[in-house]
């Protein structure tokens, strides 16, 4: 939901990141951070090695692809060749508070939604696709929330595999976790303990955050400390994939450890997969190699002799299946591919609708951003990696409940989830340019992400450019019965009940916030819907694209084992393969579904 939000502001102010303030920061910053350059080089020395066959290729090294080249290469004797797309993550990515400039960073590559006239105002959701080792996870807003027991025991039930059971998907949760809180990491039923993933919680606390958290608890949403164990309903202050102020993406933690020291393993940047090698042989349809561009623009083929692993992402995964032929026929046939399976490769896209609701304006002392207290900040940071830097700004707080549309027999899984943005509206502090300066604000947004989204949309190749941004339908609000629209309202309806808890602390409803949206009494229906329209936004939580399940399931493309179903050598694993959304931010998932991968390939499943 933040990039939208950081491209309201800078369209607000003007500003980019050119802005002479956002050099001065990223420069201080970067200073600061030299010692990450310096184990850059050391990667970077690997990268020379080169060999033409691997037992293993991994496409895409984002949150997924970096687990799983880890843990393969974990065996020395077993070669693997990681091709990612991106380079490495820039040394502020690393900041929290400076977390909404890595939208729009060369970290990521922008792509827009098809138009459609019942979301994101009627122009196309903004859609930042990660491109960078560590993808997603070097610059999301590293909430750590892995989602509700309900989710797996669904997924269990959709393949028919218990392995994707709560039960059978907490050892691997708990295997990628270091979970840094005692508070939290004391219950070892739930939490693990020195595992590669770092995760903790923020230092710093929004000041705004004291009065949101009593109004929520005055509208029936009491505090849980921790919604990854036990249950998950209420409010909390999610842990985040940090440590000491700093992010810690999957390359981070899982691979930039190990990357010098392993000869097998060679990880490869700025290599864009173009195809799947396939070749018929007596057993069938197999997987053989990756067809690529290496930084220089030459095009290169690996091979692989035992498998290819495809974890670009719920967005990139179906493209690269598509180009190799593997996909819809008729979707195919009108592009002239030749059709090597015919599979529901990109049908089912699956996000959590984002809609960045209600504004509550944020005066001092809540919200100070004046330019002496920013240079505070920086000097706080520098010193000590603490303040509000180490923040990504009242991000960590959030509510997850029911609606009175969530679906019978879910239990306690959430329909709905409440999150905090702040955001700045410069004409009140004057012409300094502010806007990125995310981390100190005068607005906080109260949004909504619709966790059971009943809509779902889709991912095609551009027929006229089919390796440039593919396709992507969203299809928000798009369901025939109008769930998905109504249970947003019930979320906005929940944004605006926070108004009577929070007066007198500082935060005033503001009025003025959704201009498109003056014809309509505040707080109506009509109001809240035509809020939910217009402010519509990706939660960036792509998923379902690849989706898994049972041999006799059609919209299925890959086995409970994350095999392509029909071909030989080949498996997807990345957030493309869940068979349903989970109802929390969907990294944590997406990691346990790599360290699953891992296994079954190890184990040769
Ligand atoms: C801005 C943003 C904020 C988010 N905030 C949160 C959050 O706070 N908490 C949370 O839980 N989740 C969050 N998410 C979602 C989370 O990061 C994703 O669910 C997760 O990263 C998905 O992992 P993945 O491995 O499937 O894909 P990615 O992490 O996107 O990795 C895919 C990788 O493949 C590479 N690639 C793509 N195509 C090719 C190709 N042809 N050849 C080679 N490489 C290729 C890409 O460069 C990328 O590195 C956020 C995501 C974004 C983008």
């Amino acid at each position: 939901m933040v990039a939208s939000l950081a491209a309201g502001t800078s369209s607000v102010n003007g500003c980019d990141a050119s802005s002479p303030i956002l050099v001065f920061y990223a420069a201080a910053l970067s200073s600061i951070l030299r010692d990450h350059e310096a184990q850059k080089q050391s990667a970077s020395e690997r990268e020379r090695d080169e060999r033409t066959e691997y037992d293993y290729i991994v496409v895409g090294g984002g949150a997924a692809g970096s687990v799983l080249a880890a843990r393969l290469s974990e065996d020395p004797a077993t070669k693997v060749l990681l091709l990612e797309k991106g380079g490495h993550e820039a040394p502020e990515a690393r900041v929290p508070g400076l977390m909404i400039n890595n939208i729009g960073s060369a970290m990521s590559e922008l792509y827009k939604a098809v138009p459609e006239p019942q979301n994101c105002n009627g122009t196309g959701c903004l859609l930042n696709v990660a491109a960078v080792l560590g993808g997603g996870s070097t610059i999301n807003g590293m909430v750590f929330v892995r989602g509700s027991d309900v989710d797996f025991d669904t997924w269990a039930n959709l393949t028919g595999d218990d392995r994707w059971s709560y039960r059978n998907v907490l050892p691997y949760f708990k295997k990628s976790e270091d979970n840094l809180d005692f508070a939290v990491n004391w219950d070892r039923r739930f939490h693990g303990h020195g595992g590669p993933q770092k995760v903790s919680w923020e230092s710093y606390r929004h000041p705004a955050m004291t009065p949101l958290a009593a109004a929520l608890n005055k509208l029936g949403l009491p505090y849980r400390r921790d919604v990854n164990g036990r249950a998950q309903l209420g409010q909390t202050i999610a842990q985040s994939t940090q440590v000491d102020g700093e992010r810690w993406s999957t390359y981070r933690s899982y691979l930039e450890p190990v990357v010098a020291e392993r000869s097998n393993l060679r990880v490869e940047t700025f290599a864009i997969a173009r195809k799947v090698l396939l070749e018929e042989t007596v057993a069938g349809l197999q997987a053989v190699g990756v067809k690529y561009e290496n930084a220089g623009g030459q095009v290169i083929e690996v091979r692989a002799s035992k498998e290819v692993i495809v974890s670009a992402g719920a967005l990139n995964s179906p493209q690269l299946l598509l180009l190799s032929g593997i996909g819809p026929s008729k979707h195919l046939k009108t592009l002239g591919v030749p059709v090597v399976a015919d599979l529901p490769v990109g049908e089912g896209l699956e996000d959590h609708t984002g809609v960045l609701g209600i504004r509550y304006k944020c005066g001092p002392p809540l919200c100070a951003f004046d330019w002496e207290t920013r240079q505070e900040d920086l000097r706080q940071y520098k010193s000590s990696r603490e303040g509000a830097l180490a923040a990504t700004n009242m991000m960590q707080l959030m509510a997850f409940f029911r609606s009175k549309l969530a679906k019978p027999g879910t239990g306690h899984q959430p329909d709905l989830q409440l999150l905090f943005f702040g955001t700045t509206q410069t004409e009140e502090i004057g012409p300094l340019c502010l806007a990125g300066d995310s981390w100190r604000v005068n607005r906080v947004i109260v949004g909504v992400s619709l966790l059971r989204p009943e809509s779902k949309g889709w991912v095609r190749l551009n027929a006229s450019d089919p390796h440039g941004t593919p396709l992507v339908n969203l299809n928000f609000f798009g369901d025939d019965q109008g769930h998905d629209l109504a249970t947003t309202v019930e979320g906005l309806r929940v944004a605006v009940r926070m108004e009577e808890p929070l007066r007198n602390t500082g935060l005033t409803l503001d009025t003025t916030s959704n201009p498109q949206c003056a014809d309509f009494p505040m707080g109506s229906d009509d109001f809240l819907r035509c809020v939910a329209r217009t402010t519509t936004t990706t939660a960036w939580h792509w998923t379902g694209t690849c989706r898994m399940g049972r041999d006799d399931d059609s919209s299925a493309v890959v086995d409970s084992q994350l095999r392509v179903r029909g071909v030989r050598g080949l498996r997807v694993a990345d957030a493309s393969v869940m068979p349903t959304i989970p109802s929390g931010n969907t990294f944590a998932a997406t990691i346990m579904v790599a360290e699953v991968a891992a296994d079954l390939i190890r184990r040769g499943e």
